[in-house]
């Protein structure tokens, strides 16, 4: 087992030295994959979040969903390591978080939990099994507690594993779907 911190570290590190291209080249192939899931083309509210970090440029992703009619809703996280979700509309609606990720804003319209069709959970590490590694604030295990609705996550290749090669509790709950982006040639 690695500590979960080195692992974080690596995950930031490996972050900051992937090219632009073929950051571009693992966005465009994972957006096509998730775009091309069933969960995703039944889904009318997806909620996803708004990178901070080196994580996945979302907005291609949310443009699609909008294109189609989606409704997408992000999370605010709150007091107790508990998050709600708001529905995303305007940008310049949305507030910085203590964390420096924007988050719906004080008027934003909230969603219940039951609502939420697809849930794209964000994180650092995950493995075949789903288990994931986040950034260490429990909010998404506490979250997926109740939460019965789709769950994928998505990953670059150097973030995905076969078995987790850190310590799996009891509170960390696996994901449905890691979809991993392919390999190529580019460097
Ligand atoms: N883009 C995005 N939004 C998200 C999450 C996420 O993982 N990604 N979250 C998913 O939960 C929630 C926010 N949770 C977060 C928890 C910790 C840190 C953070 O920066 N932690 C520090 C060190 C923590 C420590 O070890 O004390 C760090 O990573 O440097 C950021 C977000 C809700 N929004
Ligand atoms: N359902 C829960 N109830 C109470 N405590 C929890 C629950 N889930 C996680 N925790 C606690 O939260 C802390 C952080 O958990 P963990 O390191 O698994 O976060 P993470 O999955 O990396 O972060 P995130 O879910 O925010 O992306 C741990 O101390 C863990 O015990």
């Amino acid at each position: 087992m690695i500590a979960k911190k080195q692992l974080r570290q690596n995950t930031k590190k490996y972050w900051k030295h992937l090219s632009f291209k073929q950051r571009q080249a693992y966005q465009k192939d994972l957006m096509a994959q998730l775009l091309a899931l069933p969960e995703w083309q039944e889904a009318k509210v997806i909620a996803i979040t708004l990178p901070i970090g080196g994580e996945i440029d979302t907005q291609p992703i949310i443009d699609a969903a909008k294109s189609s009619n989606k409704v997408i809703v992000i999370p605010k996280t709150l007091p107790g390591k508990q998050m709600v979700f708001g529905i995303l509309t305007d940008k310049k609606a949305l507030k910085k978080s203590a964390y420096g990720i924007l988050e719906p804003g004080e008027d934003a319209q909230w969603v219940a939990k039951e609502t939420i069709d697809l849930l794209v959970v964000p994180g650092l590490r995950f493995a075949r099994n789903g288990q994931r590694l986040g950034h260490g604030g429990g909010y998404y295990d506490r979250y997926l507690v109740d939460f019965t609705g789709q769950t994928v996550s998505l990953a670059f290749p150097e973030m995905f594993v076969d078995e987790p090669d850190w310590e799996v509790t009891t509170y960390d709950l696996p994901v449905n779907k890691v979809l991993v982006a392919k390999e190529d040639e580019i460097k």
